[in-house]
């Protein structure tokens, strides 16, 4: 039998965890929220601590009220201040220093000894790099100049997204981080990956004895993945303006969806065996090969003033930290093919975009029509079967079929075989980075992207982004609030496709079984 990873059977180890960015927002509105929940659920060793560090000064106490103050605002658990809150407080210290400066190392480093002598801690240091990509190599050689690499124990690094703004800088900045840790202690976090849905796309896939047999271009006319939001750029504007929608969502959560959904099936459910087949995907994107092929196939657009629910919206343009003048993307769609056996010929739809009237990710998989069409003349035209996995907010997948109206002669209508996942758990899902944190404690690194594929994706996406610099008037335009640039249907409409609505936008037309 094939060797598999039993997650279940992983042990949590006791470990120090070091938050660079403590004070950000990243830290306040995901990474303490996740630590606390992760804590309520009994999946934290005993012996855990955790050392905030950034520039600020904070003392130990003011430092825990912020933790306090972001559960109580960001968790799904709620703390209350009471003697349980105070033992959990108390693995929490601070560290104020400038990451260019390695004697801040050298007395994080005193800090930590004394920290994992109380704790009985054998070592064990995870770095977590809340921060701007920049300061990832300062960082990871203070530690190492800083002894904090130093002694028993794993250290592992943890590092956010965007890894680079292109090839070329994530190439630098791998090599600064290599020159430090070993590929297989560094954890590149795509928080997409950690979502329960995304996920559950290989138990979908690889458990159903009726969905592997049709997934190919035999059966398959196309996929689509619509990732949407209805937020602007909120305070980001400074990252975003350089970053824009394909490099903030395209290179990394959009392109994990999609090897998700189209590698092969690994021979194990090992890291490094899911690994090989996801970038094997990725290697298989057929490229664009120049700017006429971009601008055929890639569409991308910039929100102007519009409203949503009643309320006024400001334009891209008018945003807080954003150049008046930008021509940056806060939408884009593309059409994508696989160029392998599998999936020749099949196009792939992804867009994603801000300022869009619902906040959804879903991935539609489009079954080829009948050969025929036995029902022809009658009332209904026949739809195309859907498989519909919901990412989020809701979590779930269905299935469309058609049949018969009950107590009509012929009438067909398409209905749906619903399975609400959150109907059933309700808002109780893991959220990301709960599960991100626990696997990389845990040394799981399956859900991470892994060197090579995040150098094929920015490969990918570089001829994109370079054909849009040679060119940066070619933008355009939708209203906040809408579903993004009329270009985007048409990309779809010359193949003989369109959108299928997301997020339930569908069900008066299809009947559920609720
Ligand atoms: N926020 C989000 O939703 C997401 C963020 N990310 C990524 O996570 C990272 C952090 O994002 P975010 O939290 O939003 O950023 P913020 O700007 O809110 O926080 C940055 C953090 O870095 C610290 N910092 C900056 N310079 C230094 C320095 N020289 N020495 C020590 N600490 C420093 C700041 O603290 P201080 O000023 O006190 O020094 C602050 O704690 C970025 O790479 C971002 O792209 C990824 C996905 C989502
Ligand atoms: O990484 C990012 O993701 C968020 C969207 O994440 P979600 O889990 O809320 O769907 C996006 O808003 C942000 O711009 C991007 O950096």
């Amino acid at each position: 039998m094939a060797e598999n990873l039993n997650l279940e059977q992983l042990q949590t180890p006791s470990s120090v965890f070091f938050l660079f960015g403590a004070t950000g927002d990243l830290a306040r509105r995901k990474l303490f929220p996740a630590i606390y929940s992760l804590y309520r659920e009994g999946k934290l060793a005993d012996d855990f601590a955790v050392i905030g560090v950034a520039r600020r000064p904070r003392t130990q106490e003011e430092f825990r009220e912020d933790v306090y103050q972001s559960i109580q605002e960001f968790c799904r658990y709620k703390a209350e201040a009471n003697e349980e809150w105070y033992a959990f407080a108390q693995h929490f210290e601070y560290k104020a220093l400038d990451i260019n400066d390695v004697n801040g190392f050298r007395e994080l480093k005193e800090q930590t000894e004394k920290i994992e002598e109380r704790y009985h801690i054998p070592g064990n240091r995870m770095f977590y790099l809340a921060l701007a990509p920049e300061l990832f190599g300062s960082v990871s050689f203070n530690l190492q100049k800083g002894g904090m690499l130093e002694g028993q124990g794993w250290k592992r690094l943890v590092i956010e997204k965007p890894f680079g703004y292109d090839l070329k800088s994530a190439e630098t900045l791998n090599e600064q981080i290599r020159q430090v840790f070993r590929e297989e202690d560094i954890y590149r976090i795509d928080h997409y990956l950690g979502k329960e849905m995304v996920q559950n796309i290989e138990v979908i896939r690889f458990a159903n004895a009726f969905f592997e047999p049709l997934w190919n271009n035999m059966h398959i006319a196309n996929i689509q993945i619509t990732l949407s939001e209805t937020v602007g750029v909120e305070e980001r504007g400074g990252y975003y303006d350089h970053a824009g929608a394909l490099k903030d969502m395209g290179q990394n959560h959009m392109l994990q969806m999609l090897t998700m959904i189209a590698m092969e099936p690994p021979s194990r459910l090992l890291p490094e065996d899911i690994r090989d087949e996801k970038v094997k995907v990725l290697r298989s994107l057929r490229p664009y090969l120049n700017a006429e092929e971009v601008e055929k196939n890639v569409i991308r657009g910039q929100y102007i003033a519009g409203s949503a629910n009643g309320q006024e919206l400001p334009a891209y343009r008018a945003e807080d930290k954003v150049d008046p003048n930008s021509n940056t993307e806060t939408y884009f769609a593309t059409k994508l093919f696989v160029d392998n056996f599998r999936w020749a010929g099949v196009p792939f739809y992804i867009r994603t975009g801000k300022r869009l009237p619902v906040k959804t990710t879903e991935i539609v998989v489009e079954f080829r029509s009948m050969p025929t069409n036995v029902y022809l003349g009658q009332k209904h035209k026949l739809e195309p079967n859907l498989l519909v996995i919901r990412v989020n907010p809701m979590e779930g997948i269905y299935v469309k079929i058609n049949a018969k109206k009950p107590g009509s002669e012929s009438d067909i209508q398409p209905v749906a075989m619903d399975f609400c996942q959150s109907c059933m758990v309700g808002i109780n899902s893991p959220e990301a980075y709960e599960r991100l944190l626990h696997d990389a404690v845990r040394g799981e690194s399956t859900y991470f992207t892994r060197w090579d594929e995040v150098a094929s994706a920015w490969s990918f996406v570089d001829r994109i982004a370079e054909a849009w610099a040679e060119d940066p008037g070619k933008l355009s335009t939708y209203p906040a609030g809408s579903w993004g640039p009329t270009e985007a249907d048409e990309l779809l409409e010359k193949d003989g496709f369109h959108w299928w609505p997301v997020n339930g936008q569908d069900e008066d037309n299809v009947v559920w079984n609720k």
